[in-house]
């Protein structure tokens, strides 16, 4: 089933060069915190470039339920008047994220130290996927967790009345576990530090710095240390939302397996804790170049230009380098199916627990599809078969998952048969405009039964 309707199946089919200039939407991630951030200023936050996608747009309807006036202005502007820190209102209904482990990890971090009542629930995806990780942390701010067996949504959390500030060194390489303790810290008082051992991407920390918020960031040998005080009071920002790498990535990977493309994707985020899969392509051989390098809006900016790479060949991508390119790993093992010998992935374990278990939705689609794949618990090795040999002609499970759905249409776009999903769905979350912006470069990809 598709994340928000009946399942829509689609069919990639071998096509001609891939050219021409692929406009992808608004960086999710930042999406999700300008909304959220500007729902805790006093004051109108205006936003240009905004995704609207299901995740950002579900994002959007909570704030509205938490008492902020969001409204779309048309075209991707947007604007907030925030209710301030430890102003959210307690919500009338349950607030549901859809298919987004952002937007409602996020949102539960910015009311836990208000003294509210909100339950959270999400699609069988997000139901599925583990909230103690911060639950946990929340409790120590004094908010309290009441949810399924094993810290799955639904779930309700009881805001602290009294927070207290807190220190928290976070388990696993997790943006969002980071990002829901600095939320949460906003309204307590005092210092609440973060360390992180692992740097992930750091836009909540950018952000809060934009927002007026008093925010330090120092790199020990434990980490990244984060120390933010709380009960600022922000400042509504205008926010211009830079394009998404993690949806740059799908128009990027198919112009390197198709024969004679060329592509040109602009105004790409290259902030150092995102970029990791344009370096991994680089080192595997991609025709790859960045034009036009400069900053906007103090991130690292380019336009990205792909052409077809007939020797790509397999690397072992640095298992430090997996936070920088978490989400580009399904597409990667496509590219990887396209290169000559193995791709290794290591250090991969929170791969499991996305969307879908994306190592074991991947492996299962491209070995039905013809390429050999080998997996452990947080491991897996891809062997290419190389141009021209990918079999393709199965038809792929996409688990209400955006990133499975998009990766294997890729896979058909070069493949000797058709590769089909049984739900393209769930695209509509964070790449709406997928389908048309690939067809316009001249994929074939279609609407069809599976
Ligand atoms: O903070 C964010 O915006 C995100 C963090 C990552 O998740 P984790 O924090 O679970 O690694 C990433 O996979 C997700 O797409 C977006
Ligand atoms: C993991 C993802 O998103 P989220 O965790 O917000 O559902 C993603 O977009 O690939």
């Amino acid at each position: 089933m598709s994340a928000h309707g009946d399942p829509i199946p689609m069919t990639s089919t071998a096509c001609g060069p891939l050219t021409g200039i692929a406009e992808v939407p608004g960086d999710k991630s930042i999406s999700h915190r300008s909304l959220i951030l500007g729902a805790m200023c006093i004051g109108e936050t205006t936003i240009e470039g905004l995704l609207e996608g299901q995740d950002v747009l579900d994002t959007a309807k909570a704030m509205r339920a938490f008492g902020a006036d969001v409204t779309d202005h048309g075209g991707g502007r947007w604007s907030v008047v925030g209710v301030g820190v430890g102003g959210f209102a307690e919500p009338d209904g349950v607030i549901d994220c859809g298919n987004s482990g952002t937007g409602v990890r996020l949102i539960m971090g910015a009311m836990a130290t208000s003294p509210i009542v909100a339950t959270f629930t999400g699609d069988a995806s997000l139901n599925s996927r583990p909230m103690a990780r911060v639950t946990d942390p929340l409790a120590l701010f004094g908010c309290q967790t009441v949810g399924r067996t094993g810290g799955r949504l639904p779930m309700t959390l009881v805001g602290a009345k009294e927070p207290v500030p807190v220190r928290y060194t976070v388990p696993v390489p997790s943006a969002q576990v980071k990002s829901a303790v600095l939320l949460a810290g906003l309204n307590a008082p005092g210092e609440t530090v973060v360390t992180e051992a692992e740097a992930t991407r750091d836009h909540t920390e950018r952000m809060l710095a934009g927002f007026g918020a008093n925010i330090s960031v120092v790199d020990t040998d434990e980490g990244r240390v984060i120390t933010l005080k709380g009960q600022p009071e922000l400042q509504p920002q205008h926010i211009e939302v830079p394009r998404d790498p993690s949806s740059a990535a799908f128009p990027v990977c198919a112009a390197l397996i198709v024969p004679g493309s060329d592509v040109l994707v602009p105004g790409i985020g290259l902030n150092p804790t995102r970029a990791g899969l344009f370096t991994t392509l680089r080192e595997m051989g991609a025709d790859l170049t960045y034009e036009n390098e400069r900053t906007e809006g103090g991130e690292p900016v380019a336009d990205l230009r792909a052409r077809f790479s007939p020797d790509l060949h397999g690397i072992e991508v640095p298992p430090e380098r997996a936070a920088s390119m978490i989400d580009e790993y399904p597409v990667l093992s496509v590219v990887a199916s396209y290169a000559k010998g193995q791709t290794v992935m290591r250090g991969v374990k929170e791969l499991r627990v996305k969307e879908s278990d994306r190592i074991d939705a991947m492996a299962t689609g491209l070995r039905a599809n013809g390429i050999d794949v080998e997996d452990g618990p947080d491991w897996w090795i891809v062997t290419g078969a190389g141009h021209g040999n990918v079999p393709g002609g199965a038809v792929c499970a996409s688990h209400l998952d955006h990133r499975i759905a998009m990766s294997f249409l890729i896979l058909g776009m070069a493949s000797q048969d058709p590769v089909r999903v049984d739900d393209g769905g769930p695209i509509a979350t964070s790449f709406p405009i997928f389908e048309p912006l690939m067809q316009a470069l001249g994929a074939q990809v279609t609407r069809s039964t599976a």
